[in-house]
């Protein structure tokens, strides 16, 4: 193109669209061939394979075999490694390059939405091997995870107005999900489903309540019926549950409006296959696209991904479930409603919404403006560092083998020779080298922690890697995209439309907060350079809004966008090209 000419023609913005598509495909195949595809020759059952091990999907599946017991045994003391691998020097934190906290909030709901890691209520303590969630990207902390706790959610109402609802109550003109508790403090009895697990020794016990149980709340007053008791914790993860909410509800109005025959059963069922659709888009549009931060990733359902090899029935990992531990992301002061409070003290604190402080839009946009931490070494906030701790009981308990090991199975990078093909940084080579013996023997946990990032990376290559893999190869398999259901009928003539379009967080939120006028930036990325690629490249990825904006649905329309967005998505496919070949 000429350097004063910014209209593309349509048979560029055509070609351009199907050169990102094919990439946006290569590179999803890509990631999802690392490794071997499911079913994994293991679970965590048993160390060898019997029908049970292999069936029991109340077990966790493993990637990899276990380790040698005495090799486990051989491993420094967990405290040591916290202490000398994840404490801050000198309580100095690292910014990460470009994620905000709703990069970290958005990790954390999808956290809440898949991994659930299996409780003993004898003992009292994890139960590592089991898993209580439904293996299904299905907005669990919205949705609950049984039939008994989404009816308990769900208002059954079928007058016109209320039809498909969710339970929900106003406070300060917004919608929120209602209290799990009643003013005396026992749970509402319409939310027992939710606390099922329920025992005066470990209130709310299970897989859901894992994170509240751990801090021990003890003023549980103003904490919301939602599908995963854990989505109470802090305000962040109860605002994207309740943006969520909002739409489903919004949704469910249009529904029964358009169809005016259909019952609250109909109406409910459809919004909820839509509204898991949306966050899939965002899942994958949005989240995934920021980690790589290569704008080619868009939802792109069809033949190549029903007829791709690993396009096999989801089955949770264990090693998946503790590499998604970003608590090093997590920064010591959150920002709320112009306050910086605590970490500590933004627990639960649902008080913020109830007494009025903070509303929907100003929590997105604090969490959108406040960067997130750098997911490296030496860099967990003190309150934090028992989380490190159990990441690495965890990965023993299970045998995990060593990152070297993993490594060589992702076959994504070399397989470390030296301690310093981890890091270039003399500090944590040093720490390496003074907890394990040999380059053999850093965990797993450690090493996708400690490895350098890429130039702008979220993460270290590898890490980045296997969240791709389970990532990726969970979204396309979700029951609702597959190759029977991906059709209007499904979502309804009014779903179709809207799932097609584009949708960010930022969009969501617009049709969901009473008024979205001079809304400030909602993102997952702050205004970090993108790196310099020859032939095009923006610098400032987030300064420029085509390029924020540009994905392969929209790439076609883009013919009155400026030249140098296109030669950004160009210049981004030849590095995808690099990252490929
Ligand atoms: C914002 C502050 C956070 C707090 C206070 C917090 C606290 C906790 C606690 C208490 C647990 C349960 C005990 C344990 O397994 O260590 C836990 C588990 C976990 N957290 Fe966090 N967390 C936070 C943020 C995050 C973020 C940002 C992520 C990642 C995206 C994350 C990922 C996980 C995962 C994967 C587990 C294990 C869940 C399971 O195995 O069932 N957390 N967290």
């Amino acid at each position: 193109n000429d350097e004063d000419n910014n209209d593309l023609t349509m048979e560029e913005a055509a070609a351009l669209l199907e050169l990102a598509t094919a990439y946006n495909r290569d590179g999803t195949d890509y990631f999802c061939s690392l490794g071997n595809h499911r079913p994994h020759g293991l679970s965590c059952k048993a160390p060898y394979a019997s029908w049970d091990s292999l069936t029991d999907k109340s077990y966790y599946s493993r990637h990899l075999p276990p380790a040698d017991p005495q090799w486990v045994e051989s491993l420094p003391p967990m405290e040591d490694v916290t202490e000398q691998l994840f404490r801050t020097k000198n309580g100095q934190r690292k910014e990460a390059s470009r994620s905000t906290m709703m990069f970290a909030t958005f990790a954390q709901y999808v956290v809440e939405s898949i991994i659930a890691t299996g409780f003993n209520p004898e003992t009292g303590t994890p139960a590592y091997e089991k898993y209580e969630g439904t293996h299904q990207i299905d907005l669990m902390p919205l949705y609950g995870r049984t039939v008994e706790q989404t009816n308990a959610l769900r208002l059954q109402d079928n007058t016109q107005g209320f039809k498909g609802r969710l339970k929900s109550q106003v406070l300060h003109e917004e919608e929120y999900s209602p209290f799990l508790y009643d003013k005396d403090g026992t749970v509402d009895p319409q939310f027992l489903p939710l606390v099922e697990e329920y025992t005066t020794q470990f209130p709310g016990g299970g897989a859901t309540n894992r994170r509240c149980r751990a801090l021990q709340f003890t003023d549980n007053s103003t904490f919301f019926a939602m599908g995963h008791m854990d989505g109470n914790l802090l305000p962040n993860i109860v605002a994207l549950n309740t943006l969520f909410l909002r739409e489903h509800n919004r949704i469910a109005g249009e529904l029964e409006t358009l169809y005016s025959d259909w019952d609250d059963e109909r109406v409910f069922q459809t919004a909820r296959n839509i509204n898991i659709v949306l966050y899939i888009k965002l899942i994958v549009d949005e989240y995934i696209q920021h980690i790589s931060f290569l704008p080619i990733y868009s939802l792109d359902v069809g033949p190549w991904m029903w007829n791709a090899t690993w396009n096999k029935e989801n089955w949770i990992s264990a090693e998946f479930s503790v590499l998604y531990r970003f608590h090093a992301m997590v920064p010591s002061t959150l920002h709320f409603g112009g306050e910086q409070i605590p970490l500590m003290q933004s627990l639960g604190r649902n008080d913020l919404f109830v007494d009025g402080i903070l509303n929907l839009r100003e929590t997105f946009e604090d969490l959108s403006a406040q960067k997130a931490m750098s997911m490296e070494p030496f860099n967990t906030d003190t309150f934090l560092l028992p989380r490190e701790t159990e990441a690495l009981r965890m990965s023993r308990a299970l045998g995990f083998r060593s990152y070297a090991e993993y490594a060589e199975y992702w076959g994504y990078e070399e397989r470390p020779k030296t301690f310093e093909d981890i890091s270039t940084d003399p500090q944590v080579v040093a720490t390496l080298k003074e907890l394990y013996p040999t380059v053999d023997d850093v965990e797993y946990y450690v090493g996708l922690i400690a490895q350098d990032h890429r130039t702008n990376g979220v993460f270290g290559g590898n890490l980045m890697a296997a969240v791709a893999l389970d990532a990726f190869s969970q979204v396309y398999t979700n029951p609702l995209l597959s190759r029977n259901l991906w059709k209007e009928e499904t979502f309804s003539g009014y779903g179709w439309k809207l799932i097609h379009e584009k949708q960010t967080l930022e969009t969501l939120l617009q049709r969901n907060v009473p008024d979205a006028e001079g809304l400030a930036y909602i993102g997952m990325g702050n205004n970090a350079p993108l790196p310099n690629i020859a032939g095009g490249g923006s610098s400032k990825a987030n300064e420029d809004p085509v390029v924020e904006a540009t994905t392969l649905e929209n790439a076609g329309t883009a013919s009155s966008a400026s030249t140098v967005a296109i030669h950004s998505l160009l210049g981004v496919i030849l590095v995808a090209l690099s990252v490929l070949a």
